[in-house]
């Protein structure tokens, strides 16, 4: 195998920017308290932002509701609807009775709006009439699942039927893990504040946080130095960081041989897919193990690809050794054939330290029969493959994505690809990345596949297991991006991101 795609070098600038939990972003707030004074002033910048976002997104809005909670997110929002009533808007404050404030920021910024004449109104089951609600219920310090009367006025702001802009972080949601434990306000827009928030872009965060946005508040850069990141996100934009233009001399043989296995009777279609996506993804040779009866079909799809039937395991072994990456997995099932094929690829991949792709019934039969894996494999479980791997339930896996990909980086001393909205990527001990691409018109039988060709003709030509999963990842959701805007989500096929792999996988190079 040798390079056709860049890997950096250790220490390299890498690519895309951070994300953070709440004690980041604690973290930062501290530093910045330390250095610049007063809660008060980064209470006064974040109710301001608020305002500015508002306006240059609803510039009609004149009936701005704002729903206050009792903390410094409930601070946030008396600021906002006094900056609105100092323009002339209809601003009204809605909370609970138990939400008057509780902070001393809180309470000050809650006088400054009545000496205002502002109007607090308890929620008493239906909110006034609004062209606009701000949620500045709870951001950060969310502790626990609202309780039912708080869940009672987020369901009333989920159905007000009107856009709704979240303050820092939508009320409900766990912006460190991108899941809620009761009701969450659904936003359109989400104004973060100091930095992002890793759970507002991964699992439920995406439909509860809407649009994104983000003010610093002004912050010095160095008070960012304190703050421990939890991903790194990437998007469409830094797939030109590894899909370099290619040496004018390069050869086939510079970009790898990938061999795909699978396909057991009734799943042939799986291998066929990914085998596509290889060769679509730029591997220089691709070889397919699968059963007899999917040779021919598979030749008039992919005629490019070369084709070992496996009735007879022992049949393929030339090709295991002649493979520069292993793809094991796709269609594989979990019958007779599937498992001998199974222990016959992870010994010899084992036995010659070949790098290994697992996806699909690979990863079921990991589960089922564990065994070491040789260094740099990587698995793409979706949630319920990853529940398997870790010996827990799909429920938990989503509960904190964050926690599950690290946890099963850790468990199979392999990079991991944990599918699903706002796919997250990790090595064993590293940081993960998120993927900030994809949609859900990939919830689609067979996008598994796709992506599983993909990282393994990457691999092929020359990335480590991380980046290769990264990249991997990033250019089969960007693919399907592309393959979206044509006609839609709905309707999506494996094979139509196939069909646009090609120009999503050679960027113009950044100047
Ligand atoms: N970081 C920064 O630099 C900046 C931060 N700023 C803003 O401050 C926000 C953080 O403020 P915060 O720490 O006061 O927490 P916040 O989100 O208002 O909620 C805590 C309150 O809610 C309560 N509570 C929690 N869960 C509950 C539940 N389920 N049901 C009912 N109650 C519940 C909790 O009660 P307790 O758990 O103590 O009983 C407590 O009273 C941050 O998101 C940003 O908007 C900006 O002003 C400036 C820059
Ligand atoms: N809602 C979504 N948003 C973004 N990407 C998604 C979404 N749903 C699925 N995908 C992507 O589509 C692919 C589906 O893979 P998988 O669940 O293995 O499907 P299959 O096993 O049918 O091939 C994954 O890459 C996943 O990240
Ligand atoms: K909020």
């Amino acid at each position: 195998m040798s390079a056709s795609c860049a890997t950096p070098a250790p220490g390299a600038s890498l690519p895309g920017s951070l994300l953070y939990d709440a004690a980041a972003l604690r973290a930062i707030e501290a530093a910045a308290l330390a250095h610049a004074g007063e809660a008060t002033a980064l209470m006064q910048r974040a109710g301001q932002a608020g305002w500015r976002t508002l306006l240059s997104h609803w510039p009609q809005a004149r009936r701005i509701v704002v729903v206050c909670g009792p903390g410094n997110n409930g601070g946030d929002g008396y600021v906002l609807a006094t900056q609105a009533l100092a323009s002339g808007c209809d601003a009204v404050v809605v909370r609970l009775e138990p939400h008057a404030p509780r902070t001393e920021p809180s309470r000050a910024m809650c006088a400054a709006f009545e000496a205002a004449s502002g109007r607090i109104e308890a929620f008493g089951g239906a909110l006034p009439p609004a062209d606009i609600l701000v949620d500045a219920l709870f951001g950060i310090g969310l502790s626990r699942a609202p309780d039912h009367a708080t869940a009672a006025l987020i369901d009333a702001i989920n159905a007000a039927g009107v856009p709704v802009l979240a303050l820092d972080t939508p009320s409900g949601l766990s912006g460190d893990r991108g899941s809620a434990d009761g009701a969450a306000v659904r936003a359109t827009r989400t104004l973060q504040f100091l930095a992002p928030q890793l759970g507002l872009q991964t699992g439920d965060g995406p439909d509860h946080a809407g649009a994104l946005s983000l003010d610093v508040l002004g912050v010095d850069a160095h008070c960012f130095e304190a703050a421990q990141a939890q991903a790194r996100r990437i998007d469409a934009q830094d797939l030109a960081h590894w899909l370099q233009p290619r040496p004018r001399n390069a050869h086939k043989g510079s970009h790898g041989r990938v061999l795909c296995i699978g396909g057991d009777h009734g799943t042939g279609g799986a291998v066929m897919l990914a085998a596509g996506a290889a060769l679509r993804a730029g591997a220089g040779l691709v070889e397919v193990a699968t059963q007899g009866v999917h040779i021919a079909p598979l030749l008039a799809r992919w005629p490019e690809a070369m084709v070992r039937r496996t009735d007879n395991v022992s049949a393929f072994a030339g090709a295991l050794d002649a493979a520069d990456v292993i793809a094991l997995g796709p269609g594989l099932g979990q019958g007779s054939w599937g498992h001998a094929l199974f222990d016959e690829t992870l010994d010899a991949a084992s036995a010659a330290d070949t790098p290994l792709v697992l996806d699909a019934d690979a990863l079921n039969l990991l589960a089922a029969r564990p065994r070491g894996l040789p260094a740099g494999a990587v698995l793409t479980p979706h949630p319920g493959e990853a529940a398997r791997l870790l010996e827990t339930d799909t429920a938990t896996v989503q509960h904190d994505r964050p926690d599950a990909v690290r946890a099963l980086a850790a468990r199979w001393n392999a990079v991991v690809v944990l599918k699903g909205a706002g796919t997250l990527v990790c090595a064993p001990g590293g940081l993960p990345w998120l993927i900030a691409a994809g949609n859900p018109g990939m919830a689609t039988g067979g996008m598994g596949d796709v992506l599983t060709g993909v990282i393994a003709a990457l691999r092929a030509q020359g990335l480590d297991a991380e980046h290769a999963a990264a990249c991997g990842a990033l250019l089969h959701a960007v693919a399907g991006d592309r393959a979206a805007r044509t006609a839609g989500e709905r309707g999506l096929l494996p094979g139509d991101l196939i069909d646009v792999l090609r120009a999503c996988a050679n960027p113009e190079p950044h100047p």
